[in-house]
This record gives C-alpha cells, structure tokens and sequence, in this order.
C-alpha cells in the first residue's frame, strides 16, 4: 500500500503524522515499527494519527499516538502541539483552539500570536496508582521522592507523576554527566511499573530555569518530552525547587511549563511546532 504522509517536530521529538480524517487507520504494529524505523522507514519517535471525533462527540478531532515500537499510547505532549500546526496548515479546521480527545482525556490546543502552540494538558497525577506503581509498603520522603531499589543494588529517589501518561522524574545536578541511557531502562525494568515508565532527569539551574534529558518507554532517549517535562516540573514546584512558570531546556528546543501547584489545575505546556517535509512511503 501507498501511505502518504507528513514528518514533524516540536523541539527535536519527532514524528510522522497520518491524516485519517478521509481513510481510515488501520495499520499493524509491524507496520507501525516499520514507519517508524530511521534506516528501514521514514523514521521518528511517534507516529501520530488524526482521526475525526466518533458520532456525537464534542470535541474538534481524535488524537493517537503511537510509540515507535508499535504500541499505542495515551498522550504525547510535544505532538500535541504539532496535531494542532497540522490540523491548521492542511486546512482540516480555521480554528485557533481545537479540543482533541486522547485515549483517556481531552487537551484543548491554541495557537498563540507568537506562532508557538499552547496546551492544557489537564491536571498532573498524583497518586501512585495513577501511573500505574505498585507502592506495597514503599512511601515517599518529604520531598515527595520515592525510594526505588534497582538491579544491582542501585538506589535512586524519583518522584512518580502521571500526565495521563506515566512518568518518574530524577533531579540531578548535570543532566549532561547524567547516566540517562544506564538509569532509564533499569527504572523501566523496574516491576512496579506494570506498564512501564517515562524517566525524566531533571538539573535545577534558578527557580524559573532548568534543564532536562528524558528516556522514553518504547522510544529510548528522544530530544525532547512535553509530558516527561510537564512531570518533571511538577516534581520540582512540589518539592518548592521551582516557580509556577519555568523555562526549560531539552536537547531540541526550549520548553515553557506553567503550572499554579494546586493539584487540580491544569498544567500547560508551550513551545514550537513545525513541519518538515512530507511524502509516501510503500508499506
Ligand atoms: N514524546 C512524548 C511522549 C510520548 C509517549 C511516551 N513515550 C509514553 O510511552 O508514554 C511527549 O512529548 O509527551
């Protein structure tokens, strides 16, 4: 089959967006894997999928997302702003603010005068079930870190957050020394992450600057995380390391995260989005 397709990015994290407003989706996770590979496809860390609202839904569009080794995902927020550059540039709605339904919420995207897209990602969560993490009789410090014990007697505190997606984020003083490709996959080996886990390594420059590195679940390290950096300024304005607005630095871009610290208000997340190139690739 021909599939028509358009590459994307929003800070460095990168994806290949299918429109499946007029046909639709229907690919298996082989051929997802395939799209997704950078020698064997077209290559990208997400595969994001546009489809129409199901009958009597009220929100603009349906919004999938796919990690590139073929499973699909609840949310991805650096995609989130591209769905919405998408939507617009090809002409799929004249609105500025469109409202998306993932698979277990809705995220209202807005297009601000500066060109960058802003969106509310809802309100973070906070309780370990949410991820899902099997606490048992483990419970967090003041701080509100968690003490995970890993293969080979390593010891690290995280805190545990989910954006509808689940995350746990490190504070480290250097994100550029730290072991992000050894730690991340031995806190994702970690069982008590029955559906696995997004790890975040945040450094604390001032209250209102940081910088991050993310080790994805099912991607590896990608160039930036919009909801690995949602959580992990989460993390920091609990642990009163930082303030309510935070400018945050990922390998790909700059990242702006607003969030007033009461548990149900929405965190926002703001940054660039653009379009790369488009094409078909024969599947
Ligand atoms: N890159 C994303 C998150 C994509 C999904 C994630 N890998 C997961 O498995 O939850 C973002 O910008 O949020």
């Amino acid at each position: 089959m021909q599939l028509p397709f358009t590459k994307m990015h929003g800070a460095g994290n990168d994806f290949v967006v299918l429109d499946a407003t007029t046909t639709p989706f229907d690919l298996s996770p082989e051929q997802l894997r395939r799209l997704g590979d950078r020698r064997f496809g077209v290559g990208c860390d997400q595969i994001l999928v546009v489809e129409r609202p199901a009958p009597g839904d009220d929100v603009d569009f349906r919004y999938r997302i796919f990690n590139n080794d073929g499973d699909e995902v609840e949310h991805c927020g650096n995609g989130a702003r591209c769905f919405l550059r998408y939507v617009t540039s090809r002409g799929l709605t004249a609105q500025s603010v469109v409202r998306v339904r993932t698979v277990n919420a809705v995220l209202e995207l807005a297009l601000m005068p500066d060109g960058r897209v802003r969106v509310d990602m809802g309100p973070p969560r906070l309780v370990p079930e949410s991820l899902p993490f099997e606490a048992g009789s483990l419970r967090p410090d003041p701080r509100g870190l968690w003490p995970l014990q890993l293969v080979d007697g390593v010891h690290v505190d995280a805190a545990l957050i989910s954006m509808g997606n689940p995350h746990a984020v490190l504070f480290v003083d250097d994100v550029d020394s730290a072991p992000v490709t050894l730690l991340g996959p031995q806190v994702q080996a970690d069982p008590r992450f029955p559906q696995g886990v997004n790890v975040g390594f945040l450094q604390i420059q001032t209250r209102a600057r940081a910088r991050i590195r993310v080790y994805e679940r099912g991607a590896g390290e990608t160039l930036a995380c919009g909801t690995g950096t949602c959580a992990a300024v989460v993390a920091g304005i609990r642990a009163g390391l930082l303030d309510p607005a935070v400018e945050v630095q990922a390998r790909g871009g700059d990242l702006r995260i607003e969030w007033s610290g009461q548990a149900t208000d929405s965190v926002f997340l703001i940054g660039p989005a653009t379009l790369v190139f488009e094409g078909t690739i024969s599947l």
